[in-house]
């Protein structure tokens, strides 16, 4: 059919975004500074402002057992589950569907003292996408969010200040077949999630403010939606 006016920004930014989460911490020798540390979960930062606002890029790496990509992509894409694991979250709202993998949200997140409260618009996507690291392993299953404007909700015409954000959440899934042939189980399959997050505040919060949101929010974050998509999908089967 006739193409979305977003669909070629949605290409461009996936194949970009992806690209960038496969680049490894340690590679491009630039300041990655590991900020928390849980169990396999490792959480790097970047400190960068611009305009006097703090943008620190995060990148996180887990690797989380009994869950596959496709399962940990379809709990963090589809609305229905978002109020289950996103604590600071308002209000969400589904302004379109661009396609069944193409959503464009406006989500107002929890006021966080002394910063104003802050909203954010941005089209969301979920692909499959070929392993080209493993050819005949399983492919490789990603959603970006990326901000956009709307013309039914222009920046800062209420209350709150607007955000801009590009997220990616990439998941490998990794598969040890059990040595006597029985069929596939939760026990055989791991995820390895890379997430990577750039949030630029929108209007001046203090510097100080804002890592300590980070350093306290992103961790947590990050182990809810895990420990949400683990027990969700424990007594349910694999989705490759
Ligand atoms: O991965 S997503 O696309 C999931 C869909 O919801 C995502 C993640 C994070 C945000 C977000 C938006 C605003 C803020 C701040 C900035 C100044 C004041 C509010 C924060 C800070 C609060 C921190 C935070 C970090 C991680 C998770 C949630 N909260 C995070 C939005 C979307």
């Amino acid at each position: 059919g006739s193409q979305h006016r977003l669909w070629p920004e949605i290409e461009k930014t996936v194949k970009q975004q992806v690209e960038m989460a496969k680049l490894g911490v340690g590679e491009c020798g630039t300041g990655w500074q590991l900020f928390a540390e849980d169990g396999e979960m490792r959480m790097y930062r970047r400190e960068e402002e611009v305009d006097g606002m703090v943008v620190d890029p995060l990148k996180a790496v887990h690797v989380v057992k009994g869950i596959t990509g496709h399962e940990v992509c379809h709990y963090f894409f589809n609305p229905q589950y978002r109020y289950d694991w996103e604590t600071t979250l308002e209000q969400m709202t589904v302004l379109e569907t661009i396609s069944e993998d193409s959503l464009l949200f406006l989500q107002t997140h929890k006021r966080i003292w002394p910063a104003s409260q802050r909203d954010v618009v941005f089209w969301s996507h979920m692909r499959k996408l070929p392993d080209d690291q493993d050819q005949d392993g399983p492919d490789i299953w990603t959603v970006v969010n990326n901000s956009t404007e709307d013309s039914e909700h222009p920046a800062n015409a209420g209350k709150c200040v607007r955000i801009y954000l590009t997220v990616c959440l990439m998941c490998q899934t990794r598969v040890d077949p059990p040595k006597d042939g029985a069929p596939i189980s939760r026990d055989n399959v791991s995820c390895k999630i890379t997430y990577c997050s750039v949030v630029n505040p929108g209007g001046w919060a203090p510097a100080s403010v804002l890592r300590a949101v980070y350093k306290r929010e992103y961790p947590k974050f990050l182990k809810r939606f895990t420990a949400y998509v683990k027990n969700q999908t424990k007594n349910k089967p694999l989705m490759f």
